[in-house]
């Protein structure tokens, strides 16, 4: 097996803006770079985690747009606030100006997550917007890596006079919109791979018994999780092992696409996916599959797409075009071993339990991906782990490719 595609969409075959705007982000949140000099004041980091709060009002809701949150201060004050609620609504940065009332901005400091845009798209800039409203300072998070706006919206404030503070709070602005970042530089969502597994590796018995491996706690943590995303990605072995609902069981809460991906639509027609109406639900299949089931899901309200060929790449290039931002891999081992190897996942969540199942037949959560010797293992970068429940959860991202020029 070819291994190079593994999360290899940063090369040369894309275009020069693209790759402009890697180096600007990756300067920006790269990877490897030495923790940065905190940026702003105390007061600067206080407003700038409020407006990640207001964005993060929106969770789940605003693809292909990220999460913005925007919060104006006068005199020590805060006079204004608002965050962008989905696409083709307002900006955060108007929210915040209409809250502050006409005259209500002027010479006051506006905190915004991310650069003001400054191109005319479903709205009109944002940058121009500030400039009327006589703003005399702005805090940016971080620089928007849309190559719409990429420095301009801060260039343009900076030639109108208006001071310009940008990086504060930078890794927790890009933290919010990772999702939207890596779908502006790869032009793909970014995927991620999330899986429970025991102590000894596996994510079910023999049987395929798997409820629960984690505790309540960690599968809350994964509600949350869905919550966040555009899109939940399953394969027709998980539909019939597990039934799964793949919902947030949240009623306030964003309910993601659930997406099963199945050559033949050999699927249960009792499946809680089309029996639940919770969620949407499609299903990707291949040219001319299991019609009369193709029927049944129509009737039940399911979305069918037909790719000419069903492969987790082609899967992710078609979510993309659909506008979505963030996907998850809820699958078995088999599916995501193939969207590892397609370079389909980005970042790989793994709930791990106190507990032992033993036994060689026992599923796992990734499947053969060809690998004879330890140097061929995929290490996982900016690693971080934490106690969820009795469970730790481990997080990583694999390496982006290098940037060749
Ligand atoms: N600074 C800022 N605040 C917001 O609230 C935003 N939604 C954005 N989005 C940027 O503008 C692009 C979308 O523009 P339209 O909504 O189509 O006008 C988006 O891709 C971001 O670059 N920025
Ligand atoms: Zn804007």
């Amino acid at each position: 097996m070819d291994n190079s595609p593994v999360v290899a969409q940063a090369d040369a075959s894309l275009p020069n803006d693209t790759q402009e705007n890697i180096r600007i982000v990756e300067s920006a949140v790269g990877s490897n770079s030495p923790p940065k000099e905190k940026i702003g004041s105390d007061f600067d980091s206080r407003m700038m985690l409020r407006c990640l709060e207001l964005a993060r009002r929106a969770l789940g809701r605003t693809s292909p747009n990220p999460l913005v949150g925007a919060v104006i201060v006068k005199d020590g004050e805060i006079v204004g606030e608002g965050f962008h609620p989905r696409a083709g609504e307002p900006h955060a940065e108007v929210f915040a100006l209409r809250a502050a009332g006409v005259g209500g901005a002027r010479g006051a400091t506006i905190y915004v997550s991310l650069e003001p845009c400054n191109h005319y798209g479903r709205t009109p800039p944002c940058s121009e917007g500030l400039i009327e409203a006589g703003v005399a300072k702005v805090v940016v998070g971080m620089v928007d890596p849309n190559p719409l706006v990429a420095g301009g919206g801060i260039a343009r404030l900076r030639a109108a006079g208006i001071e310009v503070l940008v990086g504060v709070e930078e890794e927790a602005c890009h933290q919010l919109n990772e999702g939207f970042v890596h779908r502006i530089l790869y032009k793909r969502p970014l995927g991620i791979l999330k899986y429970a597994m025991t102590l000894d590796g596996k994510i079910a018995t023999t049987s395929g018994h798997s409820a629960w491996v984690t505790s309540q706690e960690a599968r809350s943590e994964v509600h949350q999780l869905r919550a966040a995303c555009d899109a939940i990605i399953v394969g027709g072995n998980t539909v019939r092992q597990d039934n799964p609902y793949l919902t947030t069981r949240q009623v306030e809460a964003h309910n993601p696409l659930r997406v099963v991906m199945s050559r033949r639509l050999n699927l249960p027609a009792s499946a809680h996916l089309w029996q639940t109406a919770d969620a949407p639900t499609l299903v990707l299949t291949q040219k001319g599959a299991n019609p009369d089931f193709q029927e049944l899901l129509l009737k039940q309200g399911v979305e069918v797409v037909e790719l000419t060929s069903l492969t987790p790449d082609k899967a992710m290039a078609y979510l993309y075009e659909r506008g979505f931002c963030s996907v998850l891999w809820e699958c078995g081992g088999t599916l995501a071993a193939s969207a590892i190897a397609q370079g389909a996942v980005q970042k790989v969540l793994a709930f791990i339990a106190p507990k032992i199942i033993g036994g060689s037949i026992a599923p796992t959560p990734v499947g053969d991906l060809g690998f004879t010797t330890m140097t061929e293992a995929l290490s996982l970068e900016r690693v971080r782990w934490r106690v969820v429940g009795s469970d730790c959860l481990v997080e990583g991202y694999f390496p982006e490719k290098p940037n060749s020029q």
